[in-house]
């Protein structure tokens, strides 16, 4: 049997400083979703996990160094089923440990934002149910 993937299975980051805040990535303006702000990360290769994705994803957007053992899975959000052919599935990861200086390399810009900044950001609606997940589990 063929094997055709479904969904488009998306990881992404929310790194975390040592003062409450998040690192947001806004898009390039000629990206799907131009010039909002969400968590750096992107789609996951068919031969890769979603861990090994997102370290090489951030390696490449924000020339970082994570590792897979300090990634700690943090919920997840999802495209309607009726919203595409492949509806995207977003798997949140956050991690307080890295090296190196996040910059923005593959265009847009990079930022750390408190969480009431957050929420305030004009974001994808994904991002939008992933942040305030978080958050609320950050308060929990
Ligand atoms: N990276 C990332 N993508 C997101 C988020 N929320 C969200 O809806 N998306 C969508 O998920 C898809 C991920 O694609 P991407 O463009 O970041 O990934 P990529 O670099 O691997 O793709 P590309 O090389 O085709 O541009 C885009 O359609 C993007 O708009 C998010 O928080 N992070």
């Amino acid at each position: 049997m063929q094997n055709i993937p479904t969904v488009t299975l998306v990881v992404a980051l929310a790194l975390e400083d040592g003062a409450g805040r998040w690192l947001m990535h806004r898009r390039p303006d000629h990206k799907h979703h131009g010039g909002l702000w969400e968590f750096p990360g992107g789609k996951v290769e068919s031969h890769e996990t979603p861990v090994n994705a997102l370290v090489r994803e951030i390696s490449e957007e924000l020339g970082i160094i994570i590792r897979p053992g300090d990634l700690t899975p943090a919920g997840f959000a999802q495209e309607d089923e009726n919203a595409r052919e492949r509806p995207i599935v977003i798997l949140l990861y956050t991690c307080t440990r890295w090296e190196g200086d996040p910059a923005a390399l593959e265009g847009g810009a990079v930022d750390w934002f408190t969480p009431d900044a957050i929420a305030e950001l004009a974001k994808p609606p994904l991002d939008v149910e992933l942040a305030a997940g978080l958050m609320q589990k950050k308060a929990d």
